[in-house]
Formats: structure tokens, sequence, C-alpha cells
């Protein structure tokens, strides 16, 4: 067997740092070695430096582990880096750790939107890892060394969003008009502070700050395809899709549930139970390149009248799976379904992970 790759994490201590830890302890292809997170952490113990809210016990091996400061020159022995950083200081950070050749994976916002930089969600659109490749292909045959990148994951609710609208687009064609109404859990807000009881319980926020343009934007990258030369990602234009987001914060812990409804471009429209049919036959790229964390079911199509609900089914295949149900037509645009996604796992740390291991796998790392 090979040795284990050497991973670090950025915003260790945060919501997503946290649940990076989680799932990195004990996995078969990566080594958690290093820890980064804000001055106010560095050089503390892990157990010391973090407010750990996960439900799942803090991973032994992380406890003793002293963070530090986020400056590439502490994680020069790591294979990959993971970012869970928040958004006002990723920028910089990351973009030294990439100049300094290291392999970045990042949950932060800031690169989403460069053209050679792709925006990946596993279960969704893993070819678009294909502009890395080019990219350490051109280095190689330059003679030069290997060089850094960074791939972004998305935002949490666009991940859920278009897993399934992938096999739909795939076997239907294009999708023509597209609303989302989110209700977001509060993990998805961070810990630094976080949202304050007082607000959400028993109450419902009906705004997240740039969270709607970003559904929107996102998608239109995701859906959207690798350049025929494979040096950046081609967007979906908005005469090709046109997508509306609101969107709520409620008072979940984990789990981004959203309402859904859809029009395609073809005429006629697919029946129910083709649709039904087509999101329960996905299998994602990750699972058949046997990938460690790849959901077995990507999406599971949910029959009961009541579900998906979070506390239920978030962690449908270890949180790496997407529930979608009340599948049913719609008479303003032909579907409406709800659907249901892990915003820290696959939404997040969980695509950070199966990213890493389909380039592992891909030998990019
Ligand atoms: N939560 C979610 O569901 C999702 C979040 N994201 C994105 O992931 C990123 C992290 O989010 P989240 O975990 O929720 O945020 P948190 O607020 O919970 O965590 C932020 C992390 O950044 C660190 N940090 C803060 N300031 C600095 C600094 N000056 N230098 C270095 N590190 C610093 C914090 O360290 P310290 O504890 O020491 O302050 C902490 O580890 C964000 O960019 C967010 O938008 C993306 C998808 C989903
Ligand atoms: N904004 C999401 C979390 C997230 O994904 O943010 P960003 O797109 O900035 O990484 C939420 O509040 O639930």
């Amino acid at each position: 067997m090979c040795a284990k790759k050497i991973a670090g994490v950025l915003g260790a201590t945060g919501s997503v740092g946290q649940r990076f830890i989680l799932l990195l302890a004990d996995h078969p292809d990566f080594e958690l070695k290093v820890l980064g997170a804000s001055p106010r952490s560095a050089g503390k113990k892990y157990i010391d430096a973090a407010n750990w809210k996960q439900t799942d016990l803090m991973p032994k091996s992380a406890e003793n582990i002293i963070v530090s400061d986020c400056s590439s020159k502490n994680f020069k022995d790591c294979d990959i880096v993971f970012s869970g950083l928040d958004a006002e200081y990723a920028g910089p950070i990351e973009k030294e750790f990439v100049e300094a050749g290291i392999a970045v994976v990042s949950n932060a916002k800031n690169y989403r939107r460069e053209e050679d930089v792709p925006l990946v969600v596993p279960i969704v659109n893993p070819e678009h890892l294909d502009v890395v490749e080019q990219k350490l292909e051109t280095a190689k045959a330059e003679g030069k060394p290997r060089p850094g990148f960074i791939v972004c994951i998305s935002n949490c609710s666009t991940a859920g969003l278009v897993a399934p609208l992938k096999p739909l687009v795939d076997q239907f064609g294009p999708i023509d008009t597209l609303t989302t109404t989110t209700l977001q859990a509060i993990s998805g807000a961070g810990f630094s502070p976080g949202v304050p009881g007082i607000d959400v319980l028993d109450n419902i926020i009906p705004y997240i700050g740039g969270e709607e343009d970003k559904m929107e934007w996102e998608t239109k990258k995701i859906l959207g395809s690798v350049s025929q030369d494979k040096t950046h990602v081609e967007l979906l234009t908005p005469e090709e899709i046109k997508v509306s987001a609101q969107c709520n914060r409620v008072a979940v812990s984990d789990g981004h549930t959203e309402c859904i409804a859809l029009k395609f471009k073809n005429r006629p429209a697919p029946s129910v139970e083709q649709v039904k049919q087509c999101l329960r036959d996905y299998v994602c790229d990750a699972y058949k390149m046997k990938c460690h964390s790849a959901p077995e079911q990507t999406i599971h199509v949910l029959e009961q009248p009541d579900r998906p609900q979070p506390r239920l089914d978030r962690n449908r295949d270890r949180g790496y799976g997407v529930s979608v149900g009340r599948v049913r037509e719609d008479p303003v645009l032909d579907f409406k379904m709800v659907v249901l996604s892990h915003n820290t796992i696959i939404g997040a740390a969980g695509s950070g992970v199966l990213i890493a291991e389909i380039l592992l796998a891909r030998n990019m790392i």
C-alpha cells in the first residue's frame, strides 16, 4: 500500500474546519498533520484552541496538535491543504500557499469566479479538474517545477441544488428556468461568532448576505463545461438557464433544505416517474472511480410525503448523498421537489475530502 499523503487544514477551529478534522481522522489516504487558524489560536493545542461543537467527539489524534499560524512555511510538507478560512482572510493566505507550490482545496468564496479555477461539487462536475491537470502537464512539458493550484468548493446551498440537476440535464437536456427557496441550517453561518440563539429561535431570518447571488452565479459555472483547450471553464449564459434563489436561515443545526421548481427547454417534458428514475439511477463518477468517501447512492429519492427532513435524512451516505422528495408536477414550471443536503459535509468539508480523493486517483497530488 502507498504511504498516506500528508494533509493540513487552514481554519481548523471553525465550523468547516472541525468537520474536516472529523472526516480526515483515520482516513485511508490522508494523514492530518498540520492545523492552522488565526493568531488568536496559533501556539495553542487544538483541544484548547477549538470551541468544539460537533456531536461526535474530537478525534484523539487532533487534540494535541499545536495550531500554527497560516503561513505556507508551516505547511511545506503537506501534499494537500484544505481551507475552511473565514473569507475575509482567505484571499491573500490561499494565494501565498499556491505561490509556494501547494495544492489547496478551498471552501472560501474568494477564487470561485476565476475562470481558470475549477468550482467543483465532486458528485456533479469532477471533470472540471481537467483544468488543473492541464496546468500541471503544461508546467511539466516546460520543465518547470510542479506548480501549486487551487480548487474551489461551491457555496453549500448550491452544492445541494446542482446534485439533482446534473443527471436531469444529462438525460433530458437543458433547464430553461429554475427557482429555489432555501431553509438553511445555522452551522452554515460559521462559529465566529455564529447566529445568536435570540435571533433564530422561534424565528426565520429571510436574508443571508450574498447567498442568492452566489447560488444564481455558481450554478452556471458548475453546470458549464471545460473549454476545448482545457485552460478554463465556460459558464452557461443567462439565455441558457435562468436561476432565481431566495434564501432563509432556520433553526436547524445541520442540513440545508431547498424547495425547487424547474422547467426543461425541450418539449414534451419527461414524466414524473422518468424524473424520479433518472435521479435514482445516477451514479457519480467518484463512486465509479472507487473513491473512499463517494456515496454509494448519490441521490436518495424518498417517497414518504413528509420527507426529506434535516434531522432524519442529512446523514444518508454519511452526509455525501443528497435526498430528494416530494417530486411532483408544477402548474407553473414543469416539476417541483424538495432537496436536502448536509451543508458541512457535501456542502463543504466532505466535498473537499472527496475532491482530494479524486485528485489523488488522477495522480494530481
Ligand atoms: N459553514 C458552512 O456550511 C460553509 C462554509 N463555507 C465557507 O467556509 C469558510 C469557513 O466557514 P466556517 O467554518 O463556517 O467559518 P468559522 O467562522 O466557523 O471559522 C473561520 C475560521 O477562520 C479562522 N480565521 C479567522 N480569522 C483568521 C485570520 N486572520 N487568519 C487565519 N485564520 C483566521 C478561524 O480561526 P479562529 O478560531 O482562530 O478565529 C476559524 O478557524 C468560509 O469562507 C465560509 O464562507 C463554505 C461552505 C459551507
Ligand atoms: N452562506 C452559507 C455558507 C456558505 O457556503 O458560504 P460561502 O458561499 O460564502 O462559502 C450559509 O450561510 O449557509
